[in-house]
């Protein structure tokens, strides 16, 4: 999957206004942004000392006529070496300062920006989750904001580095000896242009390996998932010669990178050897005929290799910008889309529990044209049980859906209360709502987290309280930790009918006005059968129930049924008192 997004990264343009807006993200720290630009800027100029204290200390060594020539100044080594300790003692300093502080300021806004990140993801309509694969959010959350930490904390900082390197090395090379310079800069062109042809051609080559990698990977995924279907068709040496045929597909495509990459590696350094003995050579011309010291020449080569080391840096420095910069774009989408109104509970209404559906129509976003209700009616009063029944796809759970409202309905109306369901807070209408699923799913926290789910603020004893309706606090008092103990992955592993009654627990705790309740298909043992029946009984009195009925003796003790006997959307209500 990241092999495969990388892979199919576009090449984009760099501009200049995209790349300063990657600062809006450090904002918040931007004093000490600004310190560590400030650090880094001083001990560069610092760095860019180092080569001329150098040529000078040579000079010192070697007082020539030509060394005499360059300036007035003449200390002894051991002033030259003190300056070069006390110029290498500042940089180090400065360097920890500037890097801890790039890092510091980058994670944090990082940190920020995913907690900013899940916030909207976690506010986003069910609509846009059935849009968006799980895989590809936890990426955003996890591989595109590790990017963005890395770009803040070391690609903002290195392109300033390598920019002072070059200007500072540029300016200080010319200054030194502008012949020298011309002929060192004579090479340069040459040698980029052979080696941003060769890169691109790299480049090229090693997407294509990406793309043969991540097709093969897609062969084992589909292998995988359908490993029951291929046994039984016994196609085992099938897949393993598909696989095959991907891998080498694959390997065609990498060595053909790889002899590309060898061939540049070896231009570039025949390159950066050839122009430095080029220079060299020229250098000990002008050196024997008394117009340049030993100094100056050793100067000139550092800065060399510095104008050089930044040169080349600055392809990586690009490609990284790309690839942050596609980041950015799309965890900018997320951030930009639009949220539900803040469904928390905060000033909650207090609803009585009428519910109407009046002609209502709907369709999933996904699937405009499959119409899943159509003109459909009923009206509930307070306190009532309605059984939902039909067979698989009929449109129970989505009936489910739409009262807690996940979806709009495309036509008709829904009322709570009286009141279309729209126009009330969504936190009242969600928060007046407690649902008992068929699978419950247990958070990894403990058992006193799991039942104070249904409503965080609720007090010890409250917790004690609903886990005796819900015959839960019994099991739960005999284990050693009681309401601390863990469930989920590290924790205890609890039954089917056990987490069913912690899930009733958490809806009387949140004490709704109305009721779902999906029931189990699953068969449980009569004894902890007849304990969830007796929790659910405690559970529905004096609420509006809908209830996903999978069982005969669950329908009779409802008030009204809403059936769809074949799934043809032939609704009607009945009114089936047993
Ligand atoms: N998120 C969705 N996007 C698109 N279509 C969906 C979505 N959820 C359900 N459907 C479709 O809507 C129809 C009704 O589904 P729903 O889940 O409401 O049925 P159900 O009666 O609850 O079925 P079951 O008893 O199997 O849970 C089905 O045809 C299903 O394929």
């Amino acid at each position: 999957m990241a092999n495969h997004s990388s892979s199919a990264e576009p090449r984009r343009k760099l501009s200049f206004h995209e790349i300063t807006g990657l600062l809006h993200y450090v904002r918040p720290w931007r004093g000490r942004f600004a310190l560590a630009m400030v650090a880094l800027l001083v001990s560069m100029s610092f760095g860019l000392c180092f080569p001329l204290l150098i040529g000078r200390l040579i000079d010192s060594a070697m007082p020539t006529e030509a060394a005499l020539r360059v300036t007035s100044w003449h200390p002894s080594i051991n002033t030259v070496a003190l300056l070069l300790a006390g110029t290498l003692a500042i940089q180090a300093v400065l360097t920890f300062f500037y890097s801890y502080t790039f890092n510091f300021v980058g994670e944090n806004a990082v940190v920020r920006l995913r907690q900013q990140l899940y916030d909207t993801l976690l506010s986003l309509p069910m609509k846009f989750f059935g849009e968006h694969r799980v895989g590809e959010l936890t990426s955003r959350l996890s591989n595109d904001l590790t990017l963005l930490t890395d770009t803040l904390a070391g690609t903002v900082p290195q392109a300033l580095r390598q920019m002072m390197m070059l200007f500072g090395g540029v300016v200080a090379i010319v200054a030194i000896s502008p012949r020298l310079s011309l002929v060192m800069v004579s090479t340069f062109p040459v040698l980029m242009l052979v080696a941003v042809f060769l890169g691109r051609k790299v480049r090229r080559v090693s997407r294509e390996a990406q793309d043969r990698l991540a097709e093969s990977a897609t062969i084992i995924e589909e292998t995988f998932q359908g490993i029951a279907n291929v046994k039984a068709f016994t196609n085992e040496r099938y897949e393993v010669q598909r696989y095959g045929v991907g891998l080498h597909a694959y390997l065609n495509a990498t060595l053909r990178g790889v002899r590309r990459r060898a061939s540049l590696v070896s231009f570039i350094i025949l390159g950066i050897f050839g122009s430095i003995t080029f220079v060299m050579w020229y250098g000990a011309t002008l050196m024997q005929a008394g117009r340049l010291s030993h100094g100056q020449l050793t100067t000139f080569t550092l800065y060399t290799l510095f104008v050089g080391g930044a040169v080349s840096s600055f392809a990586e420095v690009f490609s990284q910008l790309q690839r942050v910069l596609g980041a950015q774009e799309r965890v900018q989408e997320l951030l930009g889309e639009t949220g539900e109104p803040a469904a928390e509970a905060g000033a909650l209404e207090r609803f009585r529990g009428d519910v109407e559906f009046a002609g209502v129509g709907f369709s999933y976003p996904s699937r405009p044209d499959l119409p899943v209700l159509r003109d459909l009616s009923l009206a509930a009063r307070a306190g009532e049980k309605i059984a939902l029944v039909g067979p698989s796809g009929a449109g129970k759970s989505t009936i489910v859906s739409l009262l807690l409202r996940f979806y709009e309905p495309d036509i008709g109306r829904i009322l709570i209360d009286g009141a279309e369901a729209h126009t009330l807070a969504l936190g009242s209408v969600r928060g007046n709502m407690a649902i008992v699923p068929q699978e419950v799913l247990l958070f990894g926290g403990s058992i006193r987290d799991n039942i104070a789910y249904g409503r965080p603020q609720a007090t010890e004893e409250e917790i004690f309280e609903a886990s005796r309706r819900a015959h839960c606090h019994e099991f739960i008092s005999r284990f050693p930790e009681g309401y601390g103990t863990l469930v989920g992955e590290r924790g205890v592993k609890l039954s089917g009918g056990q987490r069913q009654r912690i899930a009733i627990a958490r809806a009387l705790l949140k004490d709704p006005a109305i009721l779902i309740l999906d029931e189990a298909t699953s068969s449980l043992d009569s004894e902890s059968e007849a304990l969830i029946q007796e929790a659910l009984a405690e559970l529905l009195i004096g609420r509006t129930s809908f209830i996903i009925a999978h069982r005969l003796s669950t329908v009779r003790q409802c008030d009204r049924i809403l059936r769809d006997r074949a799934g043809d959307h032939d609704r009607k209500a009945a009114r089936t008192r047993s």
